[in-house]
This record gives structure tokens, sequence and C-alpha cells, in this order.
């Protein structure tokens, strides 16, 4: 088999870690029923995003949130990339993605590696590194249909990391993400789209839904980019689950059609990964 349905749950995140939890495995399943067999969940999707709330969320791998998904996949019979979670280890906090297969085992656990520190005067101040430490590591998790590289938000905007995963066989970057209302409307779907044509793959990014009375608030507009570089699902900024058949097969033709892989000027330039 060459396509399958991907789905990605724009899921309302409250203060409530139980009720966070709760609706995304009721939006998961239904997800399966529409015929999902990878399903992406957003960023921080159990727990509120900012720097003052992830010490107070933040819980150990395994832990609740580690069992949750774990059911949610295996019950579904899915891929589940669990968006992520602040995670709490030997007193260190991470911003963390775990990925279960469709037994409920955990595939890969993606520490976003790019903090987000970020200072546009006027307009938004963020310092993930204020409580988070940087993950060192790159994941990837392989399915029957293709090898899948995990990202989280501002790990996109730095094109290395995604040729890595290119070059590591990835033919599905998935990035559960939180842009906001300075840099979403911005950047977000131009990074997408340019790392989907970077790489000749395709791209998907899973945010929260918009909370005009969070302190911090998403941009919302989780989408499905293909390897030529066209939208092929999105969604405004409420609650939702946005779907797309993904079809191996374009990836193939668009690197036949325009082999700037493999064009490369290795003389010249390279990417090299050292993890
Ligand atoms: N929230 C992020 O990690 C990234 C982001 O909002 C941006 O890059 O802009």
């Amino acid at each position: 088999m060459t396509s399958f349905r991907l789905a990605l749950i724009q899921l309302a995140v409250t203060a409530s870690k139980s009720d966070n939890l709760a609706r995304a495995t009721k939006f998961v399943r239904e997800a399966a029923t529409n015929g999902a067999k990878i399903v992406a969940l957003p960023e921080c999707f159990n727990s509120p995003y900012g720097t003052k709330y992830f010490p107070t969320y933040a819980e150990k791998i395994p832990g609740q949130s580690t069992e949750a998904l774990s059911s949610a996949a295996k019950d579904n019979n899915i891929f589940l990339i669990g968006g992520s979670i602040p995670e709490e280890d030997e007193g260190t906090l991470y911003n963390t993605c775990m990925v279960f297969g469709p037994d409920g085992h955990m595939l890969a656990k993606h520490r976003k590696v790019h903090l987000f520190d970020i200072d546009i005067p006027g307009k938004i101040r963020f310092q993930e590194s204020e409580t988070l430490s940087p993950g060192n590591s790159f994941s990837c998790f392989d399915t029957a249909d293709c090898k899948v590289g995990v990202g989280i938000c501002y790990d996109i905007r730095f094109a290395e990391l995604g040729q890595v995963y290119a070059d590591k066989g990835c033919k599905l970057i998935v990035y559960p993400g939180a842009f906001n209302m300075t840099t979403g409307p911005a950047h977000w779907e131009l990074l997408q789209r340019a790392r989907a044509l970077d790489n000749q793959l395709y791209v998907a990014t899973v945010s929260p839904a918009r909370d005009d009375s969070a302190g911090y608030v998403a941009w919302g507009h989780s989408t499905v980019v293909s390897p030529w570089g066209d939208v092929l699902a999105t969604t405004d900024h409420q609650e939702a689950i946005v779907y797309a058949d993904i079809d191996m097969k374009r990836v193939e033709e668009v690197r036949e059609q325009i082999p700037v892989r493999r064009q490369k000027r290795k003389d010249l330039y390279e990417v090299v990964s050292k993890g």
C-alpha cells in the first residue's frame, strides 16, 4: 500500500490536564473511525503553553500522559504522534513528543531540539530556555508506508533538521507546533511549504486551537503540505480534525521530475548529521 490517511487534531487545550487527555483520546478515536492510520496531536496538548506552566504540568515518562497515549494508539490500532508534553527527567524539563505504534509501544521520544527564544519588540518575547532544556537527538519511526521524522514547532525553522530527516529516508515530517499571532500569519505556512520543497516530502503541522484568553495565543491553522509544496488540507483556528490522504508515489514523482536531491554539490557544501 502506498497511501494512507493522516489526521491532525487541532485540540482546544485547557488548564485541566485530565480534561485535555480525555478529549485528545476522544478525538483520536474519531480520527481512527474515519480511517486515519497516523494521528497527531499538537504541541503542549496536555498543558497551557508558557514557561510558568511547564514546571507545574511536567511529568515523567512513563507517566499519566504516556499511559493515555499508549492506550489510545493500541485501542485504535494506529500510529499516534503525541504532540508534546512538558517532561521532567532528573530535575531537568524538556518539551517532549512521544510516538506510539499500533501495539501501544513507544517508538520515539523527541525532545524539542531548538528552544523557542525570541524577542520581537512590542509583539512577543518568549524564552523557553527560562525553564526548558533542549533535546540532543533526531527522532524517526517506521510505518509500513514510510519513515516519519518528528520535530517540534521552532524546530521547523531549521532547514538542516529537515534535510537530515530526508537523508535518513523520511518521506513525511510532522511538527506539532504552536506558532502565535505574530509569527503564525507571517511564517507558519511559508516554513512548512519551504521544508516540503527543500526535501520533496510531505510536511504536517499540528497546532492547538486558538484561545484568545490564554497568555500565549496560538495561531491554529494545522496543515498538510505535499512534496510539490501544495497545501493539501488545512483549517482555521477552531478545534478541528484535519485529514489528508498521503500518497507516497507523489514523493517519487516529484523527486524524479526535479532531481535536486541528486544535484546537490557535495563537493562545495554538505549537511552532516552528528546524531
Ligand atoms: N512556539 C515555537 O516554538 C515557535 C514559534 O512560535 C515560532 O517559531 O514562531
